[in-house]
């Protein structure tokens, strides 16, 4: 090789490789204009974003999703759902939009500025809005994911959580969204790009994931920046993953401690504030060129690659290789090199961990699913040192104690002198004899007195006290401790809003207090029932309002059969069942 082409071999070996559509569109004004178009943003119609805006409109200020310079425009939004192609033909396999409601887009003067804001009202760009359209939201389900099937994530906020107007236009941003947490790992394309420069690195092999990583993953990233001579950055998507994913702080703790097993110097870790739309294929395309934004020159993609799982009748939503696939046609025309990689798994009578295609009839396979690693973390079992690091098992059973030491809420539900007060009592100080978690009462009388002082009887009044209820019972149980509540919660809608608010933080416990109304009636231990047949007091539940009997409550306690002590062992016994108490 002689001089003159071993220079330019080198020049190129050390440039980075270049954004998609050649140049990185960063979307913020210049410092000084910036202060002027904030004054000027508060007289303009305000749209506060969500989750999923804010993390798109980030990605679109900071360069990530270049070369879009605003949310798109009717022509280049029908062509991505078509061809995955922008208007002007470059390769874009994810729309992304600006939903609105009507009655925001219907106030909308011509050529409208926008201010987009944060939930705390903090203006974060202006949007010129040059295209108002309603999209159908089914062909860009059908086009997008492949299918209209709700039980894929995406498809569900589509059709049921998208707003039926998007607005396309072009940004122009005041400041970024803030972030307090993990700042020394946030980075815009711009940052990590020279972050690269200042440390040498030109061949970058960049690592896609939205769970905690664990051994098999390491080895996977290892082999693949071996294989392809490249440096790893791991940049987990932290905007928002799937519903039911383990949490990004979690995440980003079990992240660290891993980061020590790699070589030195060799791997390094960036957030990236993605909203993940489970979309498979199309969005491992769409992974690739927000990776080429941020500086790799490879992707790593996996088995079943931005997957959501299995549809409705339990078939996988894609083909576990398809994402490999479509990346693989598009790699000319991408510009960043795409490493597929197959799962890598442990064979144990070698010890070793190797890509499954590897595998021979004589090795003994072993793995852990998410599924499985959840069941153990929650029952306290033993998680074993080859699946993953000691450092990561502790990282994770902090977040995920075992039953036992997480907070849950029991529900009890049933007619007025059912019993659901007495029962309460009887459970609150069996807690209180072997238990050391704090525990509340949310008893209905109670809680009528205080937090929901003021509502009565109608319908909405009910259900704005059974949301009270369950809010309070879900901060409760988010912090490890017991609520117990007892109201009548006569609507079944309520109930399941008390169960999903306490649900995503630790167990609802939906105990029916199905005792007959004639024995209630009987009882009528403050002569209300009395007062309600006499049409003293009208709506009263059971008499001229109705009780909506639960479905499928975790227990159903009849308490005209079974004594206040033995209705309050079966409660306990329950919870022993379930390793709760
Ligand atoms: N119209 C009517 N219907 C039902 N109950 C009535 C009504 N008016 C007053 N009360 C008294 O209020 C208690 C029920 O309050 P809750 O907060 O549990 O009811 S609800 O869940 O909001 O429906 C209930 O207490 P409990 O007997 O402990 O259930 C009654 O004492
Ligand atoms: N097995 C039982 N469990 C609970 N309460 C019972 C039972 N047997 C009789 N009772 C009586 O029924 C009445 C139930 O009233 P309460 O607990 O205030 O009901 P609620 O809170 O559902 O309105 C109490 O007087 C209680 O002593």
């Amino acid at each position: 090789m002689n001089a003159v082409v071993a220079e330019s071999v080198s020049a190129e070996h050390h440039a980075l490789v270049a954004p998609h559509g050649g140049v990185l569109r960063e979307l913020y004004v210049p410092a000084p204009d910036a202060e002027i178009l904030k004054r000027n943003s508060a007289g303009l119609p305000q749209w506060t974003l969500n989750q999923r805006q804010l993390c798109d409109l980030e990605l679109l200020l900071n360069g990530g999703f270049s070369p879009l310079q605003g949310f798109l425009g009717r022509a280049d939004y029908d062509r991505v759902l078509a061809e995955m192609r922008l208007a002007n033909g470059t390769l874009w396999p994810i729309p992304i939009t600006l939903d609105v409601d009507e009655a925001f887009a219907a106030k909308l003067p011509d050529n409208a500025q926008i201010s987009l804001n944060d939930t705390q009202g903090t203006p974060l760009a202006v949007l010129t809005v040059e295209d108002v359209y309603f999209p159908d939201r089914i062909a860009e389900a059908r086009s997008v994911f492949g299918t209209t099937d709700r039980t894929h994530p995406g498809v569900a906020e589509l059709l049921d959580r998208t707003g039926p107007v998007y607005l396309g236009g072009k940004l122009q941003g005041i400041q970024p969204p803030p972030h307090y947490d993990f700042t020394a790992l946030r980075h815009s394309p711009r940052q990590l790009r020279d972050w690269f420069r200042q440390h040498g690195w030109h061949r970058i092999v960049a690592f896609q994931t939205r769970n905690p990583m664990h051994r098999a993953h390491r080895e996977l990233t290892l082999r693949a920046a071996e294989q392809v001579g490249a440096k790893l950055l791991i940049q987990p998507s932290v905007g928002r993953t799937k519903p039911g994913d383990v949490d990004h702080y979690t995440r980003v703790r079990c992240y660290h401690a891993l980061l020590e097993h790699y070589p030195r110097d060799h791997a390094t870790l960036s957030l990236l504030p993605l909203a993940m739309r489970m979309g498979g294929p199309r969005e491992a395309l769409w992974h690739a060129i927000i990776r080429k934004n941020y500086g790799a020159s490879h992707f790593i993609v996996g088995r079943d690659h931005a997957g959501p799982g299995k549809d409705a009748e339990g078939k996988p939503f894609y083909d576990p290789y398809a994402a490999q696939e479509l990346l693989s046609e598009h790699e000319d025309e991408l510009g960043i090199q795409i490493v597929p990689f197959p799962a890598m798994v442990y064979a144990a009578n070698r010890d070793v961990y190797l890509p499954q295609t590897e595998v021979g009839s004589q090795d003994e396979v072993r793995d852990i699913s998410g599924t499985e690693l959840r069941r153990r973390l929650h029952q306290g079992e033993a998680i074993p040192e080859w699946f993953t690091f000691p450092e990561v098992v502790k990282i994770l059973r902090e977040r995920h104690p075992a039953n036992a030491r997480q907070g849950f809420a029991l529900f009890f539900t049933g007619l007025s002198g059912s019993g659901k007060s007495t029962l309460a009592q009887a459970v609150l100080a069996r807690l209180l004899e072997t238990g050391s978690r704090p525990v509340t009462m949310l008893d209905g009388d109670e809680v009528r007195r205080h937090l929901s002082k003021g509502l009565g009887f109608s319908r909405e009044d009910r259900n704005a006290n059974i949301t009270r209820i369950g809010y309070v019972a879900s901060e409760v149980v988010r912090h490890g401790g017991i609520a117990i509540c007892a109201p009548i919660a006569p609507y079944a809608e309520a109930r399941d809003e008390a169960r999903q608010l306490v649900q995503s933080h630790g167990h609802f416990v939906e105990i029916h207090i199905a005792t007959p109304l004639e024995v209630c009636e009987a009882r009528d231990r403050k002569g209300l029932y009395a007062a309600a047949r006499a049409g003293k007091i009208k709506g009263f539940t059971g008499i001229d309002d109705p009780y909506e009997t639960p479905a499928s409550p975790e227990l159903r306690i009849d308490t005209s059969e079974v004594s206040v002590n033995d209705a309050a062992e079966r409660v306990l016994a329950w919870l022993h069942s379930q390793e709760l108490a």
